[in-house]
């Protein structure tokens, strides 16, 4: 167990002004905004764009003929800034507008007294140079930019209950023989459950990634990698905890599988898609664990430029708040300040429950909607506490990331049960100051405990209903059955982030924006489509949702 010792200062990004200053010195969107602003707020703008002008809270409507954008993304969280940077790449108009005044929604960070915190999880996946499924790397490449990162020895150091001490090692062979080292009587179910990952997470690396809602492409996989698909849509309505069960018994590692989901999932194995299991337990061996050097911030920092460079734009302290429908078609958006911009597609970052809860005006929620709702519920938010401490309270060889569960297996799932600790600085000292380290300690929390700060600071800055983490299974689902893609019941919006297929996790919400993108470039002309196809394909997803 580690012993903090001497804390220099906690900092809670509830109170966060200095990053709000830091970012609106140095942010580079910080230019784009103001000459948005000079450009675009006098209706004059709209009608060099030849969009009918609007009046004051804007009663008129433009026509979608004449929409100033192909796409308007509301949010620019890392599933928003993809959706964008690839629909801008493919050649269309495309406008972010963020709440806050920087990007990266939760894959933010800030600044204090010359350390720089990542506001979230600094756990990557995705970013390294092999495979298909780096679809961080791609995201980045697909706009000219690259990060220098740095490998991470030991995605996680478990300290679970009866002294069960566990390093996940990037070296897959390391981490297998010490987990056999712990439990030398179940060897062949822990290679057997394990392997079962491994021809999953090969099947999807085989795969070109793109929309699984549009059937030119589907069809396409189908035919080039017959096996590879068959074996995907084996999977898709299955979880981690029922395969687990097939070939481990002993209750200690089941509970230790538990823990592996939870810590990617915020529940236990049994309601964890085997796909995405699969991803995770895989991909930290395959490509590894890497840590952007000068922090996470800088991902959301060089999709937002890679942005700008393609010929998007990008609009901060921008809060939308209500989508525009015509004849119940998504059109366009409103600010809080008032102003109105229209497109032929609306993409939302925000979280499902906002844009249907507070986003959309409808008397109805779509069918879809409802059928999200009675499977999925808000997954808890985080209890957050961000520090400085000197670098002398670690002890030497301090791993990175360290997942705590004392004494109780029953408490994994409870708020406050458990507790998730990063130390960024093991790997890249700049982003403190010489001879101290970072410390983020966080912990699940739901929002009805706190009148102040943690959760609700992840409402506020996050936009996040309740502050939820994503979705989470009301029960064991079917796998990922249920969970919607990018369409929704609204002609011309669509969803994109953790509310969408395959759920929580950076790399997942990058999935989600290059489904997206893909999808909405078919719709927009930017992609091959077939309307007939189309629709089969819509409605057969639709029907296999309502089995979940
Ligand atoms: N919560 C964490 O601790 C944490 C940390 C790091 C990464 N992550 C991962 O990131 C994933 C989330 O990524 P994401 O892309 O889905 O979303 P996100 O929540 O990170 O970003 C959404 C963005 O949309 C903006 N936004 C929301 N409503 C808006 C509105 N009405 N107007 C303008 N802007 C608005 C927010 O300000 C935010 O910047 C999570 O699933 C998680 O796995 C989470
Ligand atoms: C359609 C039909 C019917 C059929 C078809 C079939 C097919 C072809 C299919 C396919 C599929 C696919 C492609 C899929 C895909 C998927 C994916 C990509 C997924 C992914 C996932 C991912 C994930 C989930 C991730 C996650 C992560 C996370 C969340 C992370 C987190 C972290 C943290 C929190 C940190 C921790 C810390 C410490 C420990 C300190």
């Amino acid at each position: 167990m580690l012993h903090l010792g001497f804390v220099s200062h906690a900092i809670f990004p509830s109170t966060a002004p200095k990053s709000y200053a830091f970012a609106r010195r140095t942010s580079s969107g910080r230019g784009v905004r103001t000459c948005e602003r000079a450009r675009l707020r006098p209706w004059r703008a709209m009608a060099v764009l030849g969009v009918e002008k609007t009046v004051g809270r804007g009663r008129e409507r433009a026509p979608v003929e004449k929409a100033q954008y192909d796409a308007i993304v509301i949010g620019s969280g890392i599933g928003g800034l993809v959706a964008a940077t690839q629909l801008a790449v493919k050649g269309a108009r495309v406008l972010v507008l963020e709440k806050y005044v920087i990007p990266g929604g939760s894959s933010g960070f800030f600044e204090r007294d010359g350390f720089t915190f990542d506001v979230g999880s600094s756990v990557m996946f995705g970013f390294s140079d092999k495979g298909n499924l780096n679809l961080i790397t791609q995201a980045l490449a697909a706009v000219g930019h690259k990060m220098q990162v740095i490998p991470d020895p030991t995605t996680v150091h478990f300290h679970l209950p009866s002294n069960l001490s566990v390093r996940v090692h990037r070296e897959y062979d390391d981490f297998i023989t010490e987990l056999i080292n712990n439990f030398p009587h179940e060897k062949a179910g822990i290679l057997g459950f394990y392997n079962e990952c491994w021809k999953i997470f090969n099947a999807l690396n085989s795969l070109e990634l793109k929309s699984l809602e549009e059937p030119i492409y589907l069809f396409g996989q189908f035919f080039k990698k017959p096996l590879e698909c068959l074996t995907l849509a084996y999977y898709l309505p299955q979880n981690a905890g029922e395969i687990a069960r097939k070939h481990i018994k002993d209750p200690q590692l089941l509970s230790f599988i538990d823990a592996e989901c939870f810590i990617v999932s915020t529940v236990n194995a049994l309601q964890t898609p085997m796909i995405n299991a699969s991803m995770v337990l895989c991909d930290r061996h395959f490509g590894g664990i890497n840590y952007p050097v000068g922090g996470v911030g800088g991902i959301a920092k060089a999709l937002a430029n890679g942005l700008v460079e393609k010929g998007g734009k990008i609009l901060y302290k921008a809060n939308v708040t209500n989508i525009i429908l015509e004849n119940g078609k998504a059109i366009g958006v409103r600010l809080s300040d008032g102003r109105e911009f229209f497109s032929r597609s609306v993409i939302s970052n925000a979280t499902r429950w906002d844009t249907f809860g507070k986003l959309l005006k409808v008397d109805d929620l779509p069918e879809e909607e409802k059928n999200f709702q009675r499977i999925y519920v808000k997954a808890p938010s985080f209890l957050s506490i961000h520090m400085g401490v000197k670098a002398s309270v670690l002890p030497p060889d301090t791993d990175c990331h360290h997942f705590i569960l004392e004494d109780d297996w029953n408490r994994l799932e409870r708020p406050y049960g458990s507790i998730f600790l990063s130390i960024p600085t093991v790997l890249d000292s700049t982003l403190a100051p010489k001879g101290h380290h970072i410390l983020h300690i966080f912990t699940t929390s739901g929002i009805e405990d706190w009148e102040v700060g943690t959760p609700k600071t992840h409402r506020r800055y996050l936009a996040r209903y309740d502050g939820t983490y994503g979705p989470m299974p009301r029960s064991i689902p079917k796998g990922l059955l249920g969970m919607p893609f990018n369409t929704t019941g609204i002609d011309g919006l669509y969803c994109v982030g953790d509310s969408c297929f395959p759920g929580q996790g950076v790399i997942a919400v990058s999935f989600s924006g290059i489904m997206c993108a893909h999808r909405v470039a078919a719709d927009i002309g930017l992609e091959r489509k077939s309307p007939i196809l189309d629709a089969a394909l819509l409605q057969l997803l639709g029907w296999l949702r309502t089995m979940a």
